[in-house]
């Protein structure tokens, strides 16, 4: 089936706007927003229950989480990347991470571990998805970079685990965004300044 997109035009100015906006931080500020993230991340109770989580590197301006990354390690949280799916487009594989782990850049340019079978960890033992956003809006939708790759991932999520948090710099929200039918709501978004819940 395939359906027509509503507000593709609307979304990709948007998408254009706040990546624009991220992209503008000072090295300061990235820098401050970085640890205070790792913060409120850290500290955070869902966070610290659980054992399995997926991070992701941070590019094109988006909230840098090496520090989160170094801090969950040190905490012995087990932590993985996604991945491209060598062979279902649009999909993401989960691989360990570890500060071992070699890693290669994929053809969007973004670092993720080398593909290894014995070290793809399935859906279901992932106890968090800590999700990357271009925006998100007072309702908890989420616009990402394009690919569909967190929908498609996201789709099941209130069936059981993986609970997503979206992370984000703060001037990635926006009041309302266009959402079509496939955008999965994320029910908490994590910024230097608050802890959104929905
Ligand atoms: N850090 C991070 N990792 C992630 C994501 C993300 O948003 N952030 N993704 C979330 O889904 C997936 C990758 N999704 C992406 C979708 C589109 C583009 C993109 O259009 N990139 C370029 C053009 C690509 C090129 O140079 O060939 C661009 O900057 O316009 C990048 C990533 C998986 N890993
Ligand atoms: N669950 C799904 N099943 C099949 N196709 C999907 C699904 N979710 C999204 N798509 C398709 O993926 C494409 C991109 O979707 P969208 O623009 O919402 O991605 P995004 O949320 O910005 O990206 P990402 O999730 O990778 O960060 C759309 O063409 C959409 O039809």
């Amino acid at each position: 089936m395939s359906y027509t997109p509503l507000y593709a035009s609307a979304r990709n100015t948007l998408r254009t706007e706040i990546r624009l906006r991220r992209n503008n931080l000072t090295t300061e500020q990235q820098k401050h927003f970085a640890l205070q993230a790792a913060e409120r991340v850290a500290t955070h109770s869902r966070i610290q229950s659980s054992k399995t989580i997926s991070v992701f590197l941070s590019f094109d301006g988006e909230l840098n989480t090496a520090p989160l990354i170094d801090r969950l390690w040190r905490e012995g949280k087990q932590l993985c990347l996604p991945v491209l799916h060598p062979f279902s487009a649009g999909n993401l594989l989960f691989l360990r991470y570890t500060p071992e782990t070699a890693l290669i850049r994929n053809r969007l340019k973004i670092l993720e571990p080398q593909l290894d079978v014995t070290q793809v960890i399935p859906l279901s033992q992932l106890d968090i998805i800590l999700t990357p956003l271009v925006a998100f809006d007072s309702t908890g939708q989420r616009l990402g970079m394009g690919g569909g790759f967190y929908d498609r991932t996201l789709k099941h999520w209130q069936e059981g685990v993986p609970y997503p948090i979206g992370l984000a710099h703060d001037c990635q929200h926006v009041d309302a965004l266009p959402a079509e039918h496939w955008d999965v709501p994320l029910p908490e978004v994590i910024t230097p300044g608050t802890v959104w819940t929905w």
